[in-house]
């Protein structure tokens, strides 16, 4: 791993480990294509995610971002290595991991806050309490003036955030987020960062999000790791203050235009073009 100095950002070493948070060991993954062929998609991952951290992970296309997401929800058994949710194993998918995909999976016969309370519905909780922590969850995406809306009336980013609150609604301990702005045009795609990162500050939840943006990985992130193809590493893992300041109150704008951000951005693209 590389390290860099920079104001706003250190490379973190190897982590320590908390009991709490999210561990993973030596994560491989190897999927057999053809009869004597293998795609070694993840290579000895290792990494641990703090009960408060936002972490992003960049990288080209190929470099096994989906396939590690995919680990962490449980829908993919790892070829070796181990992945901990507050010291338990991660052997299928559990409510204690909420999914957020890129194009939104809701179901168009039912409205705002039927989709938004599936989950509940599926876990046997009665309809007047499920209806009450979707509508406390749409408020906190603000769309609680939409729950009784068909889905086909909302926009991109809307079914995003009905999205967002069912994953919220079953009270999950990680939000697992894969390219889940990748579909928004630019005016709505900030807006919906600032918006997950306000969730994320109210909510106290752990993050992983994927994104191909350098500049929505920086914004974003507590941490943010670097993934390189071929196989799939983490090739550089960046502490990052940039969310913190937004969440305290300074304006998203701002710091994307900060001279701090401007350096790391350009410092983060030198690394993915080198690592291509
Ligand atoms: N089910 C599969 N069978 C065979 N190979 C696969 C499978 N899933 C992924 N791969 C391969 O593993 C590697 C990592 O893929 P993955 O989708 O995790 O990368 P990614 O970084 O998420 O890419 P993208 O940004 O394009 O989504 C790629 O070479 C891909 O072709």
């Amino acid at each position: 791993m590389t390290t860099a100095t920079q104001p706003a950002a250190r490379t973190v070493s190897a982590p320590s480990g908390a009991p709490g948070g999210l561990r993973i060991r030596d994560l491989s993954v190897t999927f057999q294509v053809g009869k004597d062929q293998t795609v070694r998609a993840l290579d000895h991952v290792n990494l641990d995610i703090a009960e408060d951290d936002f972490v992003v992970a960049l990288g080209a296309s190929g470099c096994g971002k989906t396939t590690l997401l995919s680990c962490l929800a449980g829908f993919l058994k790892p070829t070796a290595g181990e992945i901990l949710l507050h010291g338990h194993g991660v052997a299928g998918p559990g409510r204690d991991r909420g999914v957020v995909f890129q194009k939104h999976a809701l179901f168009p016969w039912l409205n705002v806050i039927d989709n938004a309370s599936f989950g509940l519905k599926m876990a046997g909780v009665d309809k007047r309490r499920r209806y009450e922590v979707a509508r406390e969850k749409l408020r906190l995406v603000g769309l609680d003036q939409f729950a009784d809306a068909p889905i086909w009336r909302l926009s991109g980013g809307m079914l995003q955030r009905v999205g967002l609150a069912r994953v919220l609604a079953n009270d999950p301990d990680i939000m697992l987020m894969d390219e889940p702005l990748g579909a928004l045009d630019a005016f709505t795609r900030e807006s919906m960062q600032e918006l997950i990162l306000q969730v994320w500050n109210a909510t106290g939840k752990m993050a992983f999000f994927i994104t191909h943006e350098v500049e929505e990985a920086l914004f974003m992130a507590t941490r943010l790791i670097v993934m390189s193809p071929r196989p799939g590493r983490i090739v550089h893992e960046y502490e990052t203050e940039f969310s913190r300041r937004y969440v305290a109150g300074e304006p998203a704008r701002a710091i994307k235009s900060s001279p701090d951000f401007i350096r790391l951005r350009e410092e983060i693209l030198n690394v993915i073009h080198a690592t291509q």
